[in-house]
């Protein structure tokens, strides 16, 4: 029982991060066909969390333009070409699961995604995450807020390591969902000043059945500067993986 309720949760949740409307809308269609659960999924508009704010600088507006700007110009040319695509982000994906090991009902009202889950904007984890057409790349826009300090005035080495896991992680779970991470190297090689904006990139290297092979590299946004380096392998999971405990 709790394990075929939460297996359709993440055939919707497949659905959500894809930022195209007529996929979006089947999935929607597709989810109302079935039970009442995934009908009352999509049955509120839930906050975008990766759609401007007042906490964005200068530099995050003009890259975010930027790489919109693509994803609206490709929709009207047809299928030719690389183009990044938005994705949405949003701050919780179990409410709705059942059962489990991990599922019980505080966790089902109260469980928010890690990196969406201070309200106050700017304070913490701003970003915006594109994913390219042949899904073969990811690129993030990252501002780094005042309460993820490590060293004095520049960005700690836990939430950059977060940011890495969550770009690379979405990147293989476009691929394939459900991934977990199993293995994740970073080289710290320079600091990211704290306010500043970032790019963060991923490339998948290969496939190797359950195994995807991501590397990741944080750059200044002029390409001047790496500051972080990273190689990711995610797994591909069973959804009773995570019923184990
Ligand atoms: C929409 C929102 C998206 C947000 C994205 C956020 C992303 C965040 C992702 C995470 O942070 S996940 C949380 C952190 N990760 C974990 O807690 C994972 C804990 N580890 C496990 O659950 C399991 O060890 C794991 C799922 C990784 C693997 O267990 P399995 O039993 O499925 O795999 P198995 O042991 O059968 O190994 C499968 C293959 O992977 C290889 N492998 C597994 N772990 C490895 C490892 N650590 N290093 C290298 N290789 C590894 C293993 O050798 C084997 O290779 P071969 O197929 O070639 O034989």
């Amino acid at each position: 029982m709790a394990r075929s309720a939460i297996g359709r949760l993440f055939a919707g949740l497949r659905c959500l991060p894809v930022g195209n409307t007529q996929l979006q809308t089947q999935c929607s269609r597709w989810s109302s066909e079935r039970t009442g659960v995934e009908a009352s999924m999509f049955s509120h508009k839930p906050r975008d969390f990766s759609l401007p704010n007042p906490s964005w600088g200068e530099e995050m507006k003009r890259l975010y333009k930027h790489y919109n700007l693509q994803s609206e110009e490709a929709a009207g040319q047809g299928e030719d070409g690389e183009w990044w695509t938005r994705l949405p982000s949003y701050n919780r994906s179990l409410k709705y699961a059942t059962g489990g090991v991990y599922l019980s009902k505080m966790i089902q009202s109260k469980a928010r995604l890690f990196t969406r889950n201070i309200r106050d904007p700017g304070a913490a984890f701003e970003y915006v995450l594109f994913f390219r057409n042949d899904k073969q790349r990811c690129l993030c826009i990252f501002q780094a807020g005042h309460l993820l300090e490590g060293p004095p005035g520049h960005v700690h080495g836990g939430a950059i390591a977060t940011m890495i896991d969550t770009v690379t992680g979405t990147h293989a779970s476009l691929l394939s969902a459900p991934v977990m991470t199993a293995n994740l190297n970073i080289n710290y090689r320079s600091p990211i000043p704290l306010g500043s904006t970032v790019l963060i990139e991923s490339t998948l290297d290969k496939e190797e059945g359950k195994k995807k092979f991501i590397s990741c590299k944080v750059s200044s946004t002029d390409g001047s500067k790496l500051h972080t380096e990273a190689t990711a392998l995610f797994v591909s999971i069973s959804v009773s993986h995570l019923l184990r405990g």
